[in-house]
């Protein structure tokens, strides 16, 4: 086994298996209090005692291995950079905490922030880092150590949406190079769809689902993943288009301006959802596409059964990614 195999057990919080290849982004997905950051912190060594962990055929538990011991790579919920450090230094103290010598701990560091497109903010301490650049050092840290396993908690949570864009894009492209296994703890979606090889839902520190990320979608077994994945998913020649059902306007005729991305149907399910409605759309080809929208716009669109419609989305709104490849094998619960 060259990736990682897991058991995990936190009495009360956690009893999960977890399998990934190398190559795997594991995206991990839950609703609050589900057990991710418990998953993570027991993968890293952070819970002594909370199961068996294997990692590229070697056990890291049995010995249990310290978490330094551990080749991990962790980017914690909400950055833990050293204050006191540079980000040079930052990302250095891994390295030198594993044997490195000074300068090649230095260099190495210099080329993982250059990686991160932030080598020109190597001199300065977090404090006078925004939120983006504050993370590119935080995963430049994780990814310098080569880890085997690289441990992500919601990289973009607290960034504005322009830059958690642009680090999203970035860190699409790290993952691709990784050569070991990662977990993304995301409560976003879109995350778990275009940066996910697999996907695995927990639910009161169990394993409700996994698969692939359009496997999951399309098929959503708790209630939790149909809410996260309410997400329109469609083919479009060999790529998946993703985008949001608050994204979809809905008009009576055809809808104005090239941009758009359009079809015509008529409703066929109509259903309350939050402090909106969820309108579910199927075009003559069997195309289904779900609209959110206010009651108020239901009802000035006489929204009801059968009632034909044309329903439209902005190409801005859509984020695509190539439809995934077949499927490995399942990542199992506990
Ligand atoms: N230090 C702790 N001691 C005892 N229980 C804890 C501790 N940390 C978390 N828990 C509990 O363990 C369970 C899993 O928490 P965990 O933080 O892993 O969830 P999560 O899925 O990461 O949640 P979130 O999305 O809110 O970050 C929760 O019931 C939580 O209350």
């Amino acid at each position: 086994m060259s990736g990682l195999r897991a058991r995990l057990h936190v009495p009360g919080r956690l009893d999960a298996e977890v399998l990934a290849e190398t190559g795997d982004v594991l995206a991990v997905v839950g609703p609050n209090g589900a057990g991710k950051t418990t998953l993570l912190r027991s993968i890293a060594g952070l819970l002594p005692g909370s199961g068996d962990v294997e990692v590229a055929g070697r056990s890291w538990t049995h010995p249990p291995l310290l978490p330094r011991d551990r080749r991990v790579g962790y980017v914690v919920q909400g950055q833990a950079l050293f204050p006191h450090l540079s980000a040079r230094e930052n990302v250095a103290f891994g390295l030198r905490a594993r044997g490195a010598p000074a300068r090649e701990a230095r260099a190495r560091a210099e080329a993982e922030l250059e990686r991160l497109g932030v080598g020109h903010l190597a001199g300065r301490r977090p404090g006078a880092l925004s939120g983006g650049q504050a993370q590119r050092v935080a995963i430049a840290r994780a990814l310098a150590t080569d880890p085997d396993v690289l441990l992500l908690d919601e990289p973009f949570a607290g960034l504005d949406v322009g830059v958690a864009a642009a680090l999203r894009t970035e860190l699409a492209r790290h993952l691709a190079d990784f050569a070991g296994v990662a977990l993304l703890v995301t409560h976003d979606a879109v995350d778990a769809l275009t940066l996910g090889t697999r996907m695995l839902v927990l639910q009161d520190g169990r394993v409700a689902q996994s698969g692939t990320p359009v496997e999951v979608a399309a098929r959503p077994r708790t209630d939790h993943v149909a809410r996260l994945v309410g997400l329109n998913v469609l083919r479009d020649g060999e790529s998946l288009m993703a985008f949001r059902p608050s994204a979809v306007v809905l008009a009576p005729s055809e809808p104005v301006g090239s941009a758009r991305l359009r079809w015509r149907g008529r409703v066929e399910q109509l259903t309350p959802h939050g402090d909106e409605i969820r309108v579910q759309v199927l075009t003559p080809d069997g195309v289904r596409v779900l609209a959110d929208v206010t009651a108020a716009a239901a009802a000035e669109l006489r929204l009801a059964p059968d009632v034909a419609l044309w329903a439209a989305a902005k190409e801005t709104a859509v984020t695509r990614y190539p439809a995934a490849p077949a499927p490995r094998g399942p990542v199992q619960s506990g």
